[in-house]
């Protein structure tokens, strides 16, 4: 069956139906050669990854030891689990409670929301991909959040009845988590705090990606997520007491621990440029797994729709051996989908 007619149908309405049992190639993207093969042959042991825990409270953010253990996370994990986040754990209970709910409806209900199978906001699957390129085991929810001219409230479910309540909360506290992340990631760099924030501008765009991993019973084949580096300036990630999250480090992947109370902050692509390369977005995938469903709520933070953004100043010194790296770059997203749908990262477009 084609990659379009595929995406039509519902990862989790194929494997509530039972379907699985003639798994459609196009989701099969791991050892494919094992095809016929044993079962429960597969090479996913697990090396949860130590990736630093850093407290924005406000109290110590601005501290020289925490800033110091901040810029080590960004510059070799490019990533850190956030805690002091400022987002009270029944607000994040609420939210991946209302994310689960919403998926755990009928087909008929959740259809209300459905995208179309060439757009990105809404329920369904991500747009096709290139031919040959596999589709991924998931299920999600797309929807623009800030600024708020851009909501299409038609996508935003009417249930469960708090649905819309509950994310516009958590949403609203994400946003100041933005505020918080961004003038951190400056003054750890020794920067001028706003510098990121004057990048990202006014109109900087947060959208909330809703993911639900059905289990699969051959989770050796397929993937929940191929392996990517978000477009985003960084993404702000929930997850639920399920792992499958995983960092490519060092050409190793790694687990990231399902920490229910921390927000994981993962640079994008786009913060890459913008330090001049001295923070490198992270590789993520998610794996799938057999016994268990997996949600995450993800939030792309993205610098405003036609704006130009690029190396900050401070970052590049040509007689002190840190030439610029990456050119000034407008609407990085268009082409960086262009490349993810052919399975490719799109960063060397900035690169000089
Ligand atoms: O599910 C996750 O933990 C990660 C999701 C992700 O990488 C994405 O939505 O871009
Ligand atoms: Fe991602």
């Amino acid at each position: 069956m084609s990659a379009e007619k595929l995406l039509a149908k519902r990862v989790q309405d194929m494997v509530l139906r039972g379907e699985e049992d003639q798994l459609p190639s196009p989701y099969i993207c791991r050892n494919k050669d094992k095809y016929e093969d044993d079962h429960d042959d597969h090479d996913d042991d697990v090396h949860v990854a130590p990736i630093p825990i850093i407290d924005l409270n406000q109290a110590y953010v601005d501290h020289p030891e925490q800033l110091q253990s901040l810029k080590l996370a960004l510059c070799s994990w490019g990533c850190f689990q956030a805690i002091g986040h400022g987002i009270s754990s029944s607000i994040l209970n609420n939210v991946r409670k209302v994310v689960k709910e919403f998926f755990e409806q009928p087909m008929e209900e959740k259809n209300k929301y459905a995208k179309k199978v060439e757009e990105f906001e809404g329920y369904g699957g991500d747009p096709p991909p290139e031919e040959g390129q596999p589709l991924d085991w998931q299920d999600r929810l797309c929807l623009e959040v800030y600024p708020q001219h851009r909501r299409n409230l038609h996508f935003w479910p009417q249930n469960p009845p708090s649905f819309r309540e509950v994310l516009e909360e958590y949403m609203g506290k994400i946003r100041l988590m933005t505020e918080t992340v961004s003038k951190a990631m400056a003054r750890c760099l020794h920067l001028e705090e706003e510098c990121f924030l004057n990048q990202f501008g006014e109109e900087a765009l947060i959208q909330a990606r809703l993911n639900y991993y059905s289990p699969s019973r051959r989770p050796d084949l397929v993937m929940g997520l191929k392996p990517h580096a978000d477009n985003s300036g960084y993404t702000l990630i929930l997850q639920d007491e399920v792992q499958g999250l995983q960092i490519l480090k060092d050409g190793k992947w790694l687990t990231v621990p399902a920490n229910t109370q921390a927000i994981l902050v993962l640079l994008g692509d786009q913060m890459e440029i913008m330090t001049n390369g001295a923070f490198r977005s992270s590789v993520h995938r998610v794996l799938s797994n057999a016994g268990k469903v997996r949600t995450s709520i993800a939030v792309f933070y993205t610098p405003e729709p036609g704006k130009e953004i690029g190396p900050v100043d401070g970052l590049i010194n040509e007689e002190m051996n840190k030439p610029r790296m990456y050119k000034h770059v407008k609407d990085y997203a268009d082409q960086y989908w262009e490349y993810y749908n052919k399975g490719c990262r799109a960063i060397h477009i900035a690169q000089l």
